[in-house]
């Protein structure tokens, strides 16, 4: 598991462990982690140009350190000075060591012609120390523009704590920012490192433990690893049978949308279910059946379809293709009254964003599946935009307002619950931004309800299994919901 915290609480936990520590002491153990991950990136640190971005603040004193390191373990080693003050004491170390200083322009269109900028074209490694925990807003200026070079540059770049641009507690991106290679992030990780766009922005993070742990409170974000799924998925035995496997219900797909149905009880079916009962329209249930002949189907009648629905099952599915015509709704309405949790995604959704009382006032598990576009409708005076920009909060309001567990898609994967630490997947993929993925997603999560997993639980797995079944399956050419049948079981296997 990666933990991450927000900065206020960082703030806290280094004041503490300062307090009991000589001066200095965690910037040396900051410094002597970054250094130790850029002589990694650059494989022969004897000889390399080394060029440091640097801030005003103790970003740029992590960055100063380090590359007094790396200067004493031959590396030439220039400091470009970006911001209005200087680590004094990082710049001396630098100096004593043999590197040199370099003051970037004050003025934004001077950077490009100047000795900083010749030097960071020419580097073999750029270390971002412009900002960190402690910038606020989007880069200014000359920041924005040094960055700007840094992002035109050939050489790698290597992020000191976060990369300079991002908003550590979001993941915001407010204007021009740091792309970084590798981020080395001290202490504890920053949850805008987690979610896009940030996450984007930070390449492979490096934890340097830095003795914070013992100071620190319960992380405010989780980002689950390949042992944690393993550790949560359900793995059947000797005695298992189809029911302990988990009997799902699926009320999804219509006439209009055969596909959907086919999509999500696919996703039960290749996640391990016990068995779906499957209920709709004569001729959905006919393609669910062409297509997956193990699922026990039954046909709704026009006259009763509320009471033609399966009984006797351990979780339900309900929404994706289902329509938003009045009977989808009362059937909705019939499924929430259910003691069973229930997964609401894509139509149900938009059913539940009109009528919020139906999850509100629900003792049951609820676990809501929307993108952005229908988290916005969810939530009041919320444009697709805002929620894109802060997927973070987001989600946690939704999951507050609604009293459920609620599970944002898009290009990182967000899930949040009252009373606990939100999940970011990090198996997330461009690849999913495809039609029907979706539906095949809520059949993963409702497999695993089936099966017994918390809605929190059920819901971070889905997303991780999901995700990496898109890389699986990805053969350079693009993939369509469908090829994540087959990349399913290969990506179960995977976890193990
Ligand atoms: N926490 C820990 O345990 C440890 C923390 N450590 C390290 O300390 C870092 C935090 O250091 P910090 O507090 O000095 O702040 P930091 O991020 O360097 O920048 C602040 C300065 O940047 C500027 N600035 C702000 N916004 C800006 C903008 N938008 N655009 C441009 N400039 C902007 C502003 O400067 P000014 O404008 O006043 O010149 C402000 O004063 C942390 O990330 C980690 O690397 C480690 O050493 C070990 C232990
Ligand atoms: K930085």
């Amino acid at each position: 598991m990666r933990n991450a915290h927000a900065v206020a609480t960082v703030r806290k936990a280094e004041s503490a462990l300062m307090a009991r520590l000589p001066e200095g002491a965690l910037m040396q153990r900051a410094a002597a982690g970054l250094a130790a991950a850029c002589s990694r990136v650059l494989r022969r640190t004897y000889g390399a140009r080394v060029v440091l971005l640097v801030g005003s603040g103790d970003n740029g004193g992590d960055a100063l350190y380090a590359g007094t390191l790396l200067a004493r373990r031959g590396a030439s080693v220039r400091a470009v000075l970006v911001g209005s003050r200087v680590h004094e004491g990082g710049a001396a170390a630098l100096r004593s060591a043999g590197g040199r200083t370099v003051a970037a322009p004050r003025e934004a269109e001077s950077v490009g012609d100047s000795e900083a900028a010749a030097e960071i074209a020419a580097a073999d490694l750029l270390v971002d120390g412009l900002v960190g925990i402690g910038g606020s807003g989007g880069l200014r200026e000359p920041h924005s523009a040094v960055a700007a070079l840094a992002g035109a540059a050939e050489a790698p770049t290597v992020a000191v704590d976060l990369p300079s641009g991002i908003d550590a507690d979001t993941g915001t991106v407010d204007g021009p920012a740091v792309r970084a290679d590798v981020t080395v992030t001290f202490g504890t990780h920053k949850p805008g490192l987690f979610v896009d766009p940030g996450a984007g922005h930070a390449g492979v993070v490096e934890f340097v433990d830095i003795g914070l742990g013992p100071e620190l409170p319960g992380p405010s974000l989780e980002c689950l690893q390949a042992e944690d799924v393993a550790r949560l998925l359900p793995h059947p035995t000797a005695e298992s049978d189809k029911y302990r496997r988990g009997v799902l219900g699926m009320a999804v797909g219509s006439d209009r949308y055969r596909g959907a149905a086919v999509l999500a009880v696919g996703g039960a079916m290749r996640t391990g279910v016990g068995m779906v009962r499957y209920a709709g329209a004569e001729g959905v249930v006919t393609e669910v059946l062409n297509r997956w002949p193990e699922t026990v189907a039954s046909t709704l009648d026009p006259m009763d379809p509320l009471g033609s629905l399966p009984g006797r099952v351990a979780a339900w599915v309900v929404g994706p293709g289902r329509g938003l015509h009045p009977m989808a709704q009362a059937e909705l309405e019939a499924v929430l009254a259910t003691p069973q949790p229930v997964l609401a995604d894509a139509d149900a959704v938009t059913v539940v964003s009109k009528k919020p009382e139906l999850v509100r006032e629900r003792s049951a598990h609820t676990l809501l599946t929307p993108h952005a576009g229908e988290l916005a409708r969810l939530l009041p005076d919320t444009e697709r935009a805002d929620v894109e920009g802060d997927r973070l909060s987001s989600v946690a309001r939704a999951a507050d307002e609604y009293g459920c567990t609620v599970l944002l898609k898009g290009s990182t994967t967000v899930v949040a619950e009252p009373g606990h630490p939100a999940v970011a997947n990090p198996t997330g993929s461009p690849l999913l931004a495809t039609a029907g993925t979706g539906d095949v997603l809520a059949g993963v999560i409702g497999a695993f309800l089936a099966a017994g997993l918390a809605p929190r639980e059920a819901a971070a797995a889905g997303a991780y299994v999901h995700g990496l079944a898109a890389r699986i399956a990805h053969d350079g050419a693009a993939i369509s919901a469908s090829d994540l049948f087959d990349a399913l079981p290969l990506a179960l296997a995977e976890i193990g």
